[in-house]
């Protein structure tokens, strides 16, 4: 059975709800996630995994959340070639740079070589309850992106 980790930063709950949420519906598709907040694992850690989660809530000025730094640092010494891949966060549109730290993530995925199967999932602040049910598709998808 596949292995898949989701690994999120959240400061007020919100992309730790839309954590939650995924999560169950990896659960529906039959894998139970390992779901760790980013300052409780390493980049190392995710090599493990045939899929991998990853979320954070944008910062700053368009910024990843500052819990995820030290994470994205650690990126830069592993490689994900063969893994497949997907992106989640939640956002706030008052601000210009609208979920960049989704985007960002995508990006430094990809250039490890991992397949970004699904589009970033940005939700706005703090997810309704049809927002949840988005967040659980989205985990369903990624287990079928899998291909198991
Ligand atoms: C100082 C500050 C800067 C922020 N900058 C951005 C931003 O550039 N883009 C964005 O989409 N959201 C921005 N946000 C909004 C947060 O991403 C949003 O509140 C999110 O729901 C927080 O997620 P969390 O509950 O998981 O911590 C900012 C929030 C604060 C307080």
């Amino acid at each position: 059975m596949s292995k898949i980790i989701i690994v999120f930063a959240s400061m007020t709950g919100n992309t730790e709800e839309m954590a939650d949420a995924i999560a169950e519906g990896l659960k529906e598709a039959g894998i139970e996630p390992v779901v760790k907040n980013v300052i409780d694992t390493n980049a190392e850690e995710i090599t493990h995994f045939d899929g991998i989660i990853l979320g954070s809530y944008t910062w700053g000025d368009g910024d990843l959340a500052d819990d995820f730094l030290d994470f994205y640092d650690e990126m830069d010494d592993i490689q994900l070639d063969g893994k497949k891949a997907a992106v989640f966060g939640s956002c706030d549109s008052s601000y210009s740079e609208y979920g960049a730290a989704v985007d960002t993530l995508v990006t430094k995925l990809k250039e490890l070589g991992a397949e970004v199967t699904l589009e970033g999932l940005k939700i706005e602040l703090s997810p309704s309850k049809d927002d949840k049910a988005l967040c659980m598709q989205f985990g369903k998808q990624f287990v079928q992106s899998l291909g198991v």
